[in-house]
């Protein structure tokens, strides 16, 4: 089937030119469902998908439509507009079979758990992957944090390696010639298949993309099998939609087992990184030790060697790390004494342990030391810009945006701006998001007044909650700190709408001081009650800078 070639707003939107229809019988038989309401005169065998899409907004002709349960709908109750936008059949569960009712008006496949049936189901539809091996090399990287920022350093190498690349996560996605906002880091499964094929379709050779808990937990991955898989970290999130940790890291873990990835780096910060080193024995025991490259950044043994089956420690440790600019160089080294010389303009001693993750992923995926070696020293390629990434807004004050909206990247924040030898003070703002993980609020205002020398607490998106209700739990973390006397932070301030606090942050800062404007990074947008508001914390901040400039108010 060709479908016309058109710009897209909405990575759904994207669809692959060629797909080879597949016939409906055969989907059916591949879930283990039951096909029912197929008309009379009509054979299953001539049914033809040609798409699949689990929303019904985003429906073509010919696509099966995957009627899912949802935390506030059943999509069975949209199969009306997916038939007038041109379904061809329903994917459902009992419980939509249900709501269909006896005359849904289209074929009709029941089974369990049809969202976990979709990523197969796409990846036949739309040959994501050809079992022929002409697919793309693909990247994927999981972690708390440091996704995005180590996917936009593996698409950079790949890119000064002469590799034409696609690039899926949370800041946009580039496929097909084509830059497309992102909705959420990993799309929905149907997207991100079509995705691949499109790439592929347009001459792309690799591919990076960040896959979020939510990918793993929604099946949004599911039918993918990645050449090399990348972890950063794990450290509490996300315990809204997890639990516990042990479920959070369960999730995680998924990834690195031999259905969907060949391959994988391990990043682990030290001796004491209990998850970073379980991952790496989970790693070696699923993938065997030979395709599993385990990076320490401190330490060097995995822990207990006497408990590490293979009693191998790290592949590969950091050695003589030095300031390069507002960046670091560094050396890694591995057991075998092979040694890569690496550097990143990017601020932060957590963007030392992504730029080694990123160059370790693309050696794991076959390229020659040499080469890698070649490029990193002749294009800089971990110099690259991620947007709203430790962004560099002004100097004196030093001001940076940054996307720290979790506790540990908070901390790693604010350490990377803290001013050297103690000749400039910390301004914080941030805030903490509504309808997520609530137990995170009071840890990060305990972070800010221990790391930060003045606390502005605002509002990041308060989705459904009240604004002053978040601010006071974040508060009441910081307070708590100042009350024991055990606080770094000798002001906190609740200062309300954001684009006010940053301009008091700048206001009250002096050259030698450096602003740090938290939590939302490339965010261009701010939801309160269900309206968006425009707001981007790298304008707020730059258009305060030039208003103190050019003198318009004084300093505090
Ligand atoms: C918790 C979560 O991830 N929920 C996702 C899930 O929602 P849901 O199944 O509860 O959907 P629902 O709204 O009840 O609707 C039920 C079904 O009806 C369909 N529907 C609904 C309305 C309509 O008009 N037509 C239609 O077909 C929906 O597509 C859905 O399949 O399926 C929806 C459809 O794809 C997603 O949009 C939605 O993501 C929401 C928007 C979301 O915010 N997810 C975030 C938390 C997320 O996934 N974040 C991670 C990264 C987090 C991080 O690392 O910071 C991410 O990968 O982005
Ligand atoms: N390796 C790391 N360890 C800890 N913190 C990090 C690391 N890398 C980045 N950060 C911090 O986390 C923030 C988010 O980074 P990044 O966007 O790269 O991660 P992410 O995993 O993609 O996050 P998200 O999924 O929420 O978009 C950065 O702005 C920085 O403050």
């Amino acid at each position: 089937m060709e479908n016309s070639p058109e710009i897209a707003t909405d990575a759904a939107s994207l669809r692959p030119a060629g797909v080879s229809a597949v016939a409906l019988s055969r989907l059916a038989s591949a879930t283990g469902g039951q096909l029912l309401h197929v008309p009379q005169n009509a054979d299953p065998d001539e049914i033809a998908i040609s798409g699949v899409s689990i929303d019904s907004r985003s429906v073509r002709s010919g696509d099966l439509y995957a009627a899912l349960p949802g935390a506030r709908f059943h999509g069975a109750d949209f199969t009306r507009s997916a038939r007038e936008a041109g379904a061809a059949a329903v994917l459902t569960d009992p419980a939509g079979a249900q709501i269909l009712g006896s005359d849904p008006g289209l074929p009709v496949v029941v089974t369990p758990d049809p969202r976990s049936q979709v990523g197969a189901i796409a990846r036949a539809v739309y040959d994501s992957q050809p079992e022929d091996g002409s697919g793309l090399s693909l990247f994927a990287v999981t972690g708390t944090n440091g996704k995005t920022t180590t996917t936009y350093f593996t698409n950079s190498i790949l890119r000064a390696l002469g590799e034409t690349t696609g690039l899926i996560g949370t800041i946009e996605i580039l496929a097909g010639g084509q830059r497309i906002p992102s909705r959420l880091t990993t799309p929905e499964a149907p997207t991100v298949h079509a995705l691949l094929s499109v790439m592929r379709e347009s001459g792309m050779t690799a591919a990076s993309m960040e896959v979020s808990s939510h990918a793993i937990a929604f099946h949004r991955v599911d039918g993918i099998r990645y050449d090399v898989a990348g972890f950063t970290n794990l450290t509490q999130d996300h315990l809204d939609l997890h639990g516990t940790m042990e479920a959070y890291f369960g999730v995680k873990a998924q990834l690195f087992t031999p259905e969907r990835t060949q391959r994988a780096v391990i990043a682990v910060a030290d001796d004491d990184d209990e998850w970073g080193i379980r991952m790496a024995r989970h790693a070696r025991a699923q993938l065997g030790a030979e395709n599993v490259d385990v990076f320490a950044m401190r330490g060097g043994v995995v822990a207990d060697r006497e408990e590490d089956p293979d009693r191998r420690g790290a592949d590969w440790t950091l050695r003589s790390m030095s300031r390069r600019g507002i960046g670091h160089r560094f050396e890694l080294v591995h057991r075998d004494g092979r040694s890569l010389r690496v550097s990143t303009g990017l601020p932060g001693e957590f963007n030392v342990a992504n730029a080694a993750l990123a160059a370790l992923m693309i050696l794991a995926s076959g390229v020659e030391l040499e080469t890698l070696q070649r490029v990193l020293d002749d294009d800089d390629p971990l110099t690259t810009d991620v947007p709203g990434r430790m962004q560099l807004i002004g100097t004196e004050p030093t001001a940076v945006v940054d996307f720290a909206h979790n506790p540990d990247a908070l901390a790693r924040a604010l350490a990377a701006v803290d001013p050297p030898d103690g000749d400039g003070r910390v301004i914080l703002v941030f805030g903490a998001t509504g309808d997520r993980d609530r137990t995170k609020r009071p840890l990060m205002g305990e972070i800010a007044a221990r790391e930060a020398d003045v606390v502005i607490i605002s509002d990041d998106d308060p989705h459904g909650e009240d604004p002053a209700a978040i601010r006071e739990e974040v508060a009441a973390g910081a307070r708590s700190l100042v009350e024991a006397g055990t606080a770094r932070a000798v002001e906190v301030y609740e200062i309300s709408p954001r684009a006010v606090a940053i301009r008091s942050a700048v206001q009250m800062a002096g050259p030698q001081d450096s602003v740090i404007v938290a939590g939302r990074g490339h965010e261009t947008v701010q939801e309160i009650a269900g309206v968006d508001h425009p707001l981007d914390d790298r304008a707020e901040l730059r258009a305060a800078l030039d208003e103190m400039q050019e003198g318009r108010w004084e300093r505090r």
